[in-house]
């Protein structure tokens, strides 16, 4: 569902990717587990075009990021590291702002934001100003609104940076409930190994380079340690 080839991105002399393969097929729940500086926003960036790739390509849903970007980005949800919610419109009018832009019928967006903010809990949120919620039922709203056009790709670009324990986990919960309920392919950036362990896959990047691809078991014994965290702060270092 989303195949990546070869992606390399430079910021000067800085190779920020180098040559990133990865094919991430649908229902898959992938961490994109590295430490600082190893490429992952870079990664989300070229994904959501943001930035255009010096080398290699990205293809979503089996649309070239490169030819038919407009058709690529319309099968992606995105929750990006920076909260990007307008923070004086109430939730329900940027949520309605989302699923304007993606030209879903009145009826249906109603329709999805309403059971959207109550899987997630942020139901009685709907007519307050952004500016009042927590972080994290921001975050969640975000999550919701990632989700308004059903993508086939999700990417959350460590989403769950300053918040609580049980935000955290509701959060991961109702990604992995999406993944479940509609096969959704999902790649999460963190930096965060307890996070990476409940993802059926982990890819550990370092310096835009692959390190590990696998099961989070394997991937802990492909890079040696006693545990995922030992073997990815040893690989990492
Ligand atoms: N706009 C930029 N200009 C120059 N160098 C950049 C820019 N953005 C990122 N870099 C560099 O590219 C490399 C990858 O950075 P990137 O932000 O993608 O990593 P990251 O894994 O997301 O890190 P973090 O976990 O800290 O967010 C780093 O060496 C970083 O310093």
């Amino acid at each position: 569902m989303l195949h990546i080839d070869t992606l390399t991105k430079r910021y000067g002399q800085r190779t920020a990717l180098n040559q990133l393969s990865l094919r991430l097929p649908a229902g898959q729940f992938t961490a994109l587990l590295g430490p600082n500086g190893a490429g992952k926003s870079t990664l989300f960036q070229v994904l959501t075009g943001l930035f255009v790739a010096d080398a290699g390509e990205a293809v979503v849903a089996g649309h070239s990021l490169r030819t038919e970007a407009v058709k690529a980005l319309k099968h992606m949800g995105v929750v990006f590291q920076q909260m990007s919610l307008d923070l004086d419109l109430s939730v329900r009018r940027n949520l309605q702002f989302h699923a304007d832009l993606h030209g879903l019928p009145r009826q249906v967006a109603q329709q999805r934001i309403q059971e959207g903010c109550e899987a997630l809990g942020t139901a009685a949120d709907l007519d307050r100003p952004v500016r009042e919620l927590s972080g994290g039922n921001r975050r969640k709203v975000e999550l919701v609104r990632a989700l308004l056009h059903r993508p086939a790709v999700l990417l959350m670009d460590e989403p769950t940076v300053g918040l609580d324990p049980k935000s955290r986990r509701d959060l991961l919960a109702a990604v992995k409930a999406d993944v479940a309920a509609r096969q959704t392919t999902v790649l999460w950036a963190t930096h965060l190994v307890e996070e990476a362990e409940a993802a059926d896959r982990v890819v550990v990047l370092h310096k835009g380079q692959l390190l590990a691809d696998g099961r989070p078991d394997d991937v802990q014994v492909s890079l040696g340690g006693a545990s995922l965290e030992a073997a990815f702060i040893h690989a990492t270092q």
